[in-house]
């Protein structure tokens, strides 16, 4: 596998005025194809007051004792805090699950850490959540039209849900690069990663196997295809791999905003998708189901199984 590089993603602008739907929408499926991620210029949402509000008080969680994380966080929210594992000691994340939905994210998440309430939290991650949505739904909607599956858009639309994470990687204090989060695929249909200070490390994989360093900039985001939309998909786009790179003396932050089926709902390739030439790739499948999977191989010290969608439900 190559070295890292200094090509840079395609940069892709959603933000003017009057947006140039056709032509944008060609952008996008030419840069899907290719990296499986583009760089996403957008205007209707940097407000990076609001987002460094919320990472405030994801820090704060971050920096309570460990013990604490894991029992208050983890087990009673549904995704809860991740990290301090020996694989990747680095990373951690908390989530925000169903962020889209403001009684979810009071019940779910901030009533759980603030038992006397926390309204502006709540409200803060809702708006952030249904802002960057937007551009989620934008790029889902300019994907099955150039796929010529518009029939099935408000079905797709309404399938999924949105879950916010938070991302804090502590320096390694070293000069030589360590792994903040190791290579792997996104399980989920899009994620919109944003990086909220000036540490990077993001790198995706090209088609040749050469790791692209992302510069990251307050006005764009990253976008990545998971492996869900690869499957709805029958494999027309690949889920891009991508890991994090960290050296020097600084912590990188950054919150990611994955739409993910909802419970419940059958991933299932469309017919259109599906012919001699494609023949089905994955059976349907829940998703909540394949990550109880993940979670279960994990928990059994099942590391050395492969854990992709393949292995779960390949047809
Ligand atoms: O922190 C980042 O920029 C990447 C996070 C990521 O890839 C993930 O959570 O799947
Ligand atoms: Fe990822």
């Amino acid at each position: 596998m190559g070295s890292r590089n200094t090509l840079r993603l395609p940069v892709i602008d959603f933000s003017t005025q009057e947006l140039e739907w056709d032509l944008v929408k060609g952008q996008v499926r030419e840069a899907l194809e290719e990296y499986g991620a583009f760089e996403a210029l957008f205007d209707k949402v940097p407000n990076l007051e609001l987002w460094q509000a919320i990472f405030g008080t994801f820090e704060e969680i971050f920096d309570l004792p460990l013990e604490i994380k894991r029992r208050n966080v983890y087990r009673k929210s549904s995704l809860g805090y991740i990290g301090q594992s020996p694989v990747v000691p680095l990373y951690e994340s908390i989530a925000v699950d169903r962020a889209n939905v403001l009684e979810k994210v009071d019940q779910g998440f901030t009533n759980i850490l603030f038992p006397e309430g926390n309204p502006t939290l709540s409200k803060n991650i809702q708006s952030f959540t249904e802002q960057v949505a937007k551009l989620d739904e934008i790029i889902r909607r300019m994907i099955l039209e150039s796929f010529g599956l518009e029939k099935y858009m408000d079905e797709h639309l309404n399938s999924t849900t949105y879950t916010l994470r938070g991302f804090k990687y502590t320096s390694p204090k070293t000069t030589e690069s360590k792994v903040g989060l190791i290579p792997h695929q996104d399980k989920n249909m899009i994620s919109i990663l944003y990086q909220l200070n000036e540490v990077d490390g993001l790198e995706i994989q090209t088609k040749d196997g050469e790791w692209i360093s992302v510069k990251a900039s307050p006005e764009s985001f990253i976008v990545v295809i998971g492996e869900s939309l690869h499957a709805w998909l029958n494999g027309r786009l690949s889920a891009v791999y991508h890991r994090v790179m960290m050296t020097g003396d600084k912590a990188r932050y950054s919150l990611g905003l994955f739409s993910v089926a909802k419970d419940g709902y059958l991933v299932k390739a469309p017919e259109e998708m599906v012919d001699e030439e494609h023949p089905l790739l994955y059976k349907p499948f829940d998703f909540a189901k394949f990550l109880e999977y993940l979670g279960n191989n994990r928990k059994q010290g099942g590391q050395k199984v492969e854990l992709t969608l393949k292995a779960y439900c390949g047809a």
